[in-house]
């Protein structure tokens, strides 16, 4: 446990600010480009933002990989979901098979996979699959911790090792997308701890419950806090009373991302709850976040309120598994290979006045 708490220890204490030399550099680039000033709009901060996670006033994004964690949830118990647990191992299968959403997104986008096993409650095998359980599941969070602490601390550690080996590989854009039936129950429960907001208020329909048991779902929540009193002000505790295995990995790979000073666009409710721990552990990482799209699930704007990050798409969608994540990486590339790739004025001869300046 002592050995874990270490490795945490020193990822997080080699996270750094944003170069802002790099940034200044980067902003007077735009300025210089073949384009009237500011006309890229988000695109231009976007490129401007990984100057400064890469310090170099002309970044490149040559290899995006999204990192899907998969886990259950004890609180299903509770009828939480309109789906039965048996379809997180289910999903998994598909994604090693290439048939999900996230599957065909990722082939479009050209972007790596890696999906780990990181508390799926089955037996799991396939060359494909990174297989890193901690547990069969989480516990029951109605009635206890969902995770011990050297559960929580082991996902957390499998989500840095991840992070770390896919950059190791050449990753330079990440994504982060799960799988987990039950897990916007969980995701719901730590915004609402970590905010201190209504319950109700964050709390969503997630694979499509209806209004009637959206209202238990709240009451599964209140009492999960209620049973669990996680201290608001301790994020790690709030994670491993009401979180999932799958939360605690993705918390790990923004960790393990942003050591490494790489960008990470997160994606919907679920992932967006794991973004407001790690920021919440460590209010740097924030900086090198992307919010991915705007997701229908109830309660998800207030946290990327808190964050203080803006979506980069919005299409109705309410998925997870990466899927929002990964087209909006495809928007990141694009503000990259348009701030490192044009001309300035001065090299296409091009007159950088407007004309009564
Ligand atoms: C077939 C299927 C594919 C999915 N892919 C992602 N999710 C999404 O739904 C689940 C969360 O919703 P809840 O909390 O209501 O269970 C997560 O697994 C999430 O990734 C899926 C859900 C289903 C049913
Ligand atoms: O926003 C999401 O990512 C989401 C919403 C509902 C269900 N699963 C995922």
């Amino acid at each position: 446990m002592s050995e874990f708490s270490t490795i945490l220890a020193t990822s997080l204490a080699s996270i750094t600010p944003l170069d802002r030399a790099a940034m200044e550099q980067a902003r007077q680039r735009q300025q210089q480009l073949t384009k009237p000033a500011g006309s890229l709009g988000r695109l231009e901060e976007i490129a401007i933002r990984i100057a400064g996670m890469q310090q170099t006033p002309v970044p490149r994004i040559n290899h995006k990989a999204v990192i899907v964690m998969a886990g259950d949830h004890g609180v299903t118990r509770e009828g939480v979901s309109a789906y039965p647990a048996a379809v997180t191992p289910q999903m998994v299968l598909n994604f090693l098979q290439g048939g999900a959403a996230i599957n065909a997104l990722a082939r479009q986008a050209n972007v790596q996979m890696i999906i780990v096993d990181v508390g799926v409650a089955a037996e799991l095998s396939h060359p494909g699959l990174l297989s890193r359980k901690v547990a069969y599941g989480t516990a029951n969070m109605a009635q206890g911790p969902a995770m011990t602490p050297e559960q929580m601390m082991q996902a957390l550690l499998v989500g840095i090792e991840t992070a770390h080996a896919t950059i190791a590989q050449g990753a330079d854009l990440l994504a982060i997308g799960e799988m987990g039936i039950g897990n916007t129950t969980a995701a719901s429960a730590i915004a609402a701890a970590l905010l201190q907001l209504p319950v109700s208020e964050l709390t969503g329909y997630g694979t499509g419950i209806d209004e009637e048991q959206r209202q238990h779902k709240v009451r599964v929540i209140e009492q999960a806090l209620a049973v669990n009193q996680p201290d608001p002000l301790n994020p790690l505790e709030v994670l491993r009373c009401v979180g999932g295995l799958e939360i605690a990995g993705l918390v790990g790979v923004l960790i393990g991302a942003v050591e490494h000073r790489v960008p990470v666009v997160i994606d919907g409710f679920i992932s967006t709850a794991a973004a407001l721990v790690a920021s919440t552990l460590h209010p740097t990482i924030r900086e090198y976040l992307f919010a991915g799209h705007a997701s229908v699930e109830r309660g998800h704007r207030l946290i990327l309120e808190r964050l203080e990050l803006r979506p980069l798409l919005q299409l109705d969608m309410r998925l997870g598994e990466g899927t929002g994540a990964v087209l909006a990486m495809q928007i990141v590339e694009a503000a990259v290979c348009t701030h490192s790739e044009m001309a300035t004025f001065a090299e296409a001869g091009v007159s950088d006045r407007p004309e009564h300046a």
